[in-house]
């Protein structure tokens, strides 16, 4: 059998099944967990609410929503073709973290119809992770979501995203022996993750970070009507570098592609800074092919799981679920985020750090607990959490 078939084959019927916790074998048992006994359960959440994260599975299961509009890099290939994707980001939440995660795709792309089917949606819910909906409706939709309801709302392509590459990158950096304040940052693809990596780049300390997008870089001199872009290219650039990526790629020390394949050009990486970083971060193609640019970079990492230095937001996405769900959080802010970023680049120690180990395996047990246990800590003390959950207290 050839690798296609193989995976064809794992996914025939999807990848996921519904198990029970506990067997229904008897009339007896019928009778308790369906009517008549399931009544009383359902009075108790009517009269205090709060009883929903004991007595349902709302405590433990996170909705990964789509609209198929960005699925990976492929683009806009529609709710039925986006469903394997969301079948498996709920797989790896069931796997590294143990939170059950239902894919659901979306047959519309209308901002307002997406907020409020989310928002019906959300009673059954401890959090929502919202996965491959394009920029820029995925900001609104996001915001919104966040400040309307009280369960935590993720789009995990901006901030699982995000989380990882500064994890990645204060690492490849100490590897490299360079400061984040004194580098030249390069950011291509300038959309839902483009964006929240750059912000969390230059809120880590880094100044000198450009994006470039189709048309070439963005600077706060040209007017575009895209408002994200106007707000980003006030943020960035600040030698208003002008040109196309394989101009403003000259002396770069790092190179970020959020963006479509093979972009990123042998002739542009030759033409970086001494000890070039190059995380070529588009799926499942890179801007580079990492055969090509790994023999002349320092540090090279793709989004693939077939490289080393997979930078993925699956590093981040279960674990961060987990500890906002193990302290109720009504939120996944700043703060949290940070922290999950500190926690992930914490788990390999210093002195392991190499060329092709700057970010921790997914595999890696300590990445979801490190970051479970940040995460909840930094919910609490920013005020997040319901429960504190180093001593299993309300809050
Ligand atoms: N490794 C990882 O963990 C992640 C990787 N990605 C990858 O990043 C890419 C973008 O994802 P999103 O930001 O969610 O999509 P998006 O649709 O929000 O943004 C993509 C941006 O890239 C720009 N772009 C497309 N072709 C370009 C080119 N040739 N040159 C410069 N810019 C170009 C688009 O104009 C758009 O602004 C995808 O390939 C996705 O697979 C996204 C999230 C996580
Ligand atoms: C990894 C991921 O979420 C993406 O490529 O869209
Ligand atoms: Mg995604």
């Amino acid at each position: 059998m050839d690798l296609l078939d193989e995976i064809m084959l794992l996914h025939k019927g999807g990848k996921l099944e519904t198990t029970l916790k506990n067997p229904i074998r008897t009339k007896e048992d019928l009778s308790k967990v369906y009517t008549p006994g399931v009544a009383e359960v359902c009075q108790a959440i009517a009269q205090d609410q709060a009883q929903a994260y004991e007595l349902t599975t709302k405590k433990n299961t996170v909705a990964v929503i789509s609209d198929g509009t960005a699925v990976l890099g492929l683009g806009d290939i529609g709710p039925r073709a986006a469903m394997p994707v969301m079948e498996g980001k709920a797989a790896l939440f069931k796997q590294f973290a143990n939170v059950d995660a239902v894919p659901i795709c979306l047959d519309t792309k209308g901002t307002e119809e997406i907020i409020a089917i989310v928002k019906a949606l959300a009673p059954t819910f401890g959090g929502i992770n919202l996965e491959d909906i394009s920029s820029p409706r995925c900001f609104e939709i996001e915001k919104r979501l966040r400040n309307e309801l009280d369960i935590p709302v993720f789009h995990d392509d901006q901030h699982g995203t995000a989380i990882v590459v500064l994890a990645g990158l204060l690492n490849a950096l100490k590897v490299c022996g360079k400061n984040i304040k004194d580098v030249k940052i390069v950011v291509n693809g300038i959309g839902a993750a483009g964006i929240s990596v750059s912000k969390m780049l230059l809120h880590a300390g880094a100044v000198n970070l450009i994006g470039v997008d189709r048309e070439g870089a963005l600077n706060r001199q040209v007017p575009y009507s895209r408002t994200h872009w106007s707000e980003y290219a006030r943020m960035t650039n600040p030698n208003l570098e002008a040109g196309q990526l394989s101009d403003v790629i000259k002396g770069a020390d790092v190179f970020i592609g959020v963006s479509a394949p093979d972009v990123l050009k042998l002739d542009d990486v030759l033409n970086m800074a001494k000890d070039p970083i190059v995380f070529a971060m588009a799926n499942p193609m890179p801007e580079i092919d990492p055969a090509i640019a790994a023999p002349h970079v320092r540090v090279m990492a793709t989004g693939r799981s077939d490289y080393p230095n997979q930078i993925n937001n699956v590093l981040c996405f279960p674990g961060i679920f987990r500890g906002a769900l193990d302290c109720e959080a009504t939120d996944i802010n700043d703060e949290m985020k940070l922290a999950a970023a500190k926690a992930i680049s914490s788990v390999i120690d210093p002195a392991d750090l190499h060329e092709t180990y700057i970010i921790p395996d997914a595999f890696d047990p300590r990445v979801v607990e490190r970051i479970r246990v940040a995460v909840a800590e930094a919910a609490f003390n920013s005020g997040a959490a319901r429960k504190n959950l180093l001593i299993g207290a309300n809050s």
